[in-house]
């Protein structure tokens, strides 16, 4: 709104695109030119606003696959912006840097343009970002992060005039320790190249980073924790890449490197994973027990095979036919606001997520800002009362947003909404084989995945899982020295060679035969491991709010 009080810049000449004359207005907020042809009756007005152009340079120039300049350009001013694809998925459209080369009568005319253009930037784009600190995985995905980056991504930031420093990682939590303990002065955001796993170093350094600073500790559950003001940009380069399609709407470097560029933003819902007293880790998008814990434990170690070691230790996992008894108890959201079965889809400016934001962060200035959905409304006298399922289930998944991804075009939970401060619990209770293939396979069509009769769906604002009384986690002591629990402290993180009980009690070495023993032998395993965004988590017993 403060923006109406400056005077909009104002220019319009007449200009030539290639063999045509255009009629060309700078307003404050579009840039149009309209062709001047007596034939062109409909007068076609191309306007693109100037919040979406990415940078005005001097002359002919192409950045994109490679940067060129043409000789003898002394009229010429080429404009690059923001420019949407017909192509895409149907749940986001892709972006492209769209590019026209203007030509005017006069050089004196050419620089004032210039000048005109690039005034009208500096003042319509408060929020884009001068300065980043770029994070690559060398071997998050298919191994393309550096190519991705440099190829696609480093020429848009040079065109668009933000300087970045990059830091290509040489081993995991490298970029999470980065953010928690050097100078972060002068960056306006922080940007991941990679896969779901990365980001979420990205995410646990931010809020770590800014709870030290404000002097609180993770590791209360009942404390409110500080907003973050430093921003995440994710460029995927990963296996699911989840997080950036859930928000995006399709995984692309150059969309997301121009959504980054002009300073869009999106508040997101963390979630935290507590083990008693202690913060094990936070999640954006799965909490998953039983199948997707399995898979990912299995997925572990067929590393090698990169993205496709999902679907191999998929189909393995549920060959494997397993379910596992747990007691869930959970809080339910407030069912007049939204639900997950409303067939809504929440989308950048949702009503629901800004009601949601307005409800928890009521004085917040700030609400808008990313992870600010946090430790919401938990004073213990209007939590509400928790209910508590008992059985065997073939997976429990707590998802904050749709985690929405390539594979599942609509996500776990398609009508999650990504900053309501909710998630939803999806119980699948145990069932034959062909029932829950048919629940597996509804996920990558637009059948309900919920609408099944051993499957259940609320939204939540808190979760507890235990084992059934007599099971408890005895071995908890054990599971920790062997994976060296969670992700708070230097050294201290779980193995992404897998922490299944099972697996540990009878030794890693052992691999895939003793994982598979669902199949080949008598003892399948009692317990699982719970999936926390691709992170296996050394507790089974846990709490998530
Ligand atoms: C018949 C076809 C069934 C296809 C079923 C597709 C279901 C796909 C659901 C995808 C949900 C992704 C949730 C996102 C989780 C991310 O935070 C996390 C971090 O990146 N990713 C994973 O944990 C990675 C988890 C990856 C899970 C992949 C599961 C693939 C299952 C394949 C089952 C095949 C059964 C074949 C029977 C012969
Ligand atoms: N240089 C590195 N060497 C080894 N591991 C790293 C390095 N940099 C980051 N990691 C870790 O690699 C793991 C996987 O990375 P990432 O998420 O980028 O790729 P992915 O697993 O292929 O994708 P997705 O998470 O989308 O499935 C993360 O846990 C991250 O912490
Ligand atoms: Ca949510």
């Amino acid at each position: 709104m403060e923006l109406m009080d400056v005077d909009p810049v104002r220019l319009e000449s007449s200009l030539w695109v290639g063999k045509k004359r255009y009629r060309a207005a700078l307003t404050g907020w579009h840039l149009n030119w309209t062709e001047l042809d007596k034939k062109n009756r409909d007068k076609k007005t191309v306007s693109v606003p100037v919040s979406e152009v990415i940078g005005v340079e001097e002359g002919r120039v192409q950045v994109l696959p490679q940067r060129s300049v043409a000789e003898d350009t002394d009229r010429e001013f080429t404009v690059f912006y923001v420019k949407r694809s017909s192509s895409g998925s149907s749940y986001g459209l892709l972006w492209r840097l769209g590019r026209t080369q203007f030509c005017c009568p006069s050089r004196d005319l050419r620089d004032q343009w210039m000048t005109q253009l690039r005034i009208a930037l500096k003042t319509h784009s408060p929020s884009r970002p001068h300065r980043l600190l770029v994070f690559i995985n060398p071997f998050g995905g298919k191994k393309q992060g550096r190519q991705i980056y440099h190829s696609l991504v480093a020429p848009l930031f040079e065109l668009a005039g933000i300087s970045s420093h990059v830091v290509v990682t040489e081993r995991a939590n490298q970029a999470r320790d980065h953010i928690l303990k050097k100078d972060l002065t002068g960056f306006d955001g922080v940007v991941c190249v990679g896969g779901d796993g990365i980001f979420s170093e990205l995410l646990h350094g931010v809020i770590g980073r800014t709870q030290q600073e404000a002097g609180l500790s993770e590791h209360d559950p009942s404390l409110t924790l500080q907003s973050c003001d430093l921003h995440i940009g994710i460029i995927p380069a990963g296996s699911t890449d989840c997080v950036c399609f859930a928000t995006v709407g399709v995984n692309d470097p150059v969309t997301s490197a121009l959504h980054i560029i002009i300073g869009d933003s999106q508040p997101l819902d963390v979630c935290s994973v507590h083990h008693r007293s202690s913060l094990v880790r936070y999640s954006v998008s799965l909490v998953g027990y039983g199948f997707y814990g399995d898979v990912l434990a299995e997925s572990e170690r067929h590393r090698w095979m990169g993205p496709l070691r999902y679907d191999y230790s998929g189909a393995m996992v549920y060959l494997s036919n397993r379910s596992y008894a747990g007691v869930i108890q959970y809080l339910p959201a407030d069912s007049q606001l939204s639900s997950p079965r409303d067939n809504t889809r929440c989308l950048s400016g949702c009503s629901v997520c800004s009601k949601g934001t307005e409800r928890l962060f009521p004085h917040s200035p700030g609400a808008s800002s990313l992870y600010s959905s946090h430790f919401s409304q938990f004073s213990s006298d209007t939590e509400g009362e928790w209910v508590s399922v008992e059985g065997r289930f073939r997976a429990v998944s707590l998802t904050c947003m749709s985690s929405s991804c390539p594979r599942s075009p609509l996500g776990l939970s398609p009508s999650a909404h990504l900053a309501d401060g909710t998630g939803d619990l999806i119980i699948v209770r145990d069932t034959h084989p062909l029932g829950f293939l048919t629940f597996l396979h509804r996920h990558t069509s637009t059948q309900d995945q919920f609408d099944l009769p051993f499957v259940d769906v609320h939204r939540v604002k808190a979760v507890r899982f235990s084992l059934p009384t007599g099971e408890e986690e005895d071995k908890d002591e054990e599971r920790e020295r062997v994976n060296d629990g969670g992700m708070m402290e230097e050294g201290k993180r779980p193995s992404r060679s897998g922490s299944h009980k099972h697996l540990i009690e009878r030794g890693e070495e052992r691999g895939q035969k003793d994982f598979l023993c669902g199949l080949c032998c008598s003892k399948a395993p009692t317990v699982s491991v719970w999936n926390c965004d691709g992170e296996i988590l050394p507790h089974t017993e846990i709490s998530c709010r």
